[in-house]
């Protein structure tokens, strides 16, 4: 992908004569350079992934998902940058698992990671004094990543949440980690009659990439960067929605406390928390269990383990590939993961708080109303 991406194949299809057909192997090859007969095995991979069509024997042309790793694309960071980063970080998993050192094995220190072993680095990938924070053009790459991300989320958690009703007559809704500040755009774009400030806080390093993307969204008016460290008090008080989204999944359940815990020490009757996160169901299938039709009985708006039909599995299989793939993720990178109902609760717990409602969405992630005890 990050080839294709690169060498702007999309750009060439788009521009040929007739781009609907596209165009042959050797004109592709003629108009960049590669070799014509070990590029058509890569193309052929793609197009069994829908990539790209092979509109006639021989043609290959652009698909819907094309638009996707587009120069220019919002989404071009993650072929380019993160899954990049991904696959090179990935390949010292295994010898991060089973490292020859028992202490390393069963270590929950975010220093302690693949991410170190493949990078050799002792810094912890993200946070204060971290990689990242010592390199520029990967944080620019990052935030860029999460932005991306994000647009993939963003859709099911603005239309299954009642953000309107809960952000009346609220001073600001305040993303804690917020990275570039996809969500509040998302959120302020969706919502113009919404009359809360929008705050994004991150780390000083983000607040670049941060407005930028805010201005090219059209909302410095509306949203605002605000350079914070979620481990410090939080610096807002008063009428808030708080969201913490993808955040404490890169954390143990201590830290992770500690982060809503500052969140906690300023919330009253007047605010509220919301943590934007998956949460991991497991993948057992049993041959009994109710019909497909009784199954759906069970949807609605609110988190509910939804019985499966006989065979199906609990987290609905590959329905839930992303949870599990971004749960590898935050091991690999940060040493932490995506959680399950039971270590979701235990982590709310600690922070002396508890689920007030966890709304189900048709994003992959969830959105827990947490409140103070
Ligand atoms: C996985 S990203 C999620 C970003 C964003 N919430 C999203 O969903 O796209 C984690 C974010 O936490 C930020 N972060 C890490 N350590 C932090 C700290 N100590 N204080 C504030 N932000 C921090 C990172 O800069 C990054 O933007």
């Amino acid at each position: 992908m990050r080839l294709v991406a690169e060498m702007e194949v999309p750009g060439i299809l788009a521009s040929a004569p007739n781009p609907e057909k596209g165009l042959t192997i050797d004109e592709i090859s003629r108009e960049t350079g590669v070799n014509a007969v070990k590029f058509e095995g890569i193309l052929r991979l793609l197009v069994s992934q829908g990539w790209f069509r092979e509109s006639q024997p021989g043609y290959f042309a652009n698909s819907r998902l094309t638009n996707l790793v587009k120069k220019g694309s919002k989404t071009y960071f993650l072929p380019t940058y993160m899954n990049n980063l991904i696959h090179q970080v990935s390949a010292s998993l295994p010898d991060m698992i089973n490292h020859s050192d028992p202490e390393f094995r069963h270590s929950t220190d975010h220093s302690k990671t693949a991410f170190q072993l493949q990078f050799k680095t002792e810094l912890p990938f993200l946070g204060v004094n971290s990689w990242l924070a010592n390199n520029p053009s990967d944080a620019y790459g990052f935030g860029q990543s999460m932005g991306a991300v994000g647009l993939t989320s963003d859709p099911g958690i603005l239309a299954d949440f009642p953000w309107e009703a809960t952000a009346e007559g609220k001073d600001a809704i305040i993303d804690v980690g917020g990275g570039q500040g996809t969500l509040c755009c998302s959120l302020a774009a969706k919502f113009p009659h919404i009359q809360a400030a929008f705050i994004v806080q991150d780390l000083p390093e983000t607040r670049d990439v941060a407005e930028r993307f805010i201005q090219s969204q059209g909302q410095s008016h509306r949203v605002k960067f605000q350079a914070h460290d979620f481990f410090e008090p939080q610096q807002r008080k008063g009428k808030n929605v708080f969201v913490i989204q993808r955040v404490l999944h890169d954390w143990t359940t201590e830290k992770a406390a500690q982060i809503i815990g500052n969140i906690r020490d300023v919330l009253d009757e007047d605010s509220c928390l919301l943590i934007i996160e998956s949460i991991i169901q497991p993948s057992y299938a049993s041959p009994t269990g109710p019909s497909f039709r009784d199954s759906l009985q069970h949807l609605g708006n609110k988190f509910t383990s939804i019985p499966p039909p006989p065979f199906i599995p609990v987290d609905f299989g590959d329905s839930s590939r992303i949870q599990h793939q971004v749960n590898l993720c935050v091991r690999v990178f940060c040493n932490s993961c995506e959680r399950t109902l039971p270590q979701f609760e235990e982590m709310i717990k600690v922070a002396d708080m508890k689920i007030k409602k966890i709304h189900g969405t048709r994003s992959w992630e969830s959105i827990t109303e947490v409140i103070t005890t």
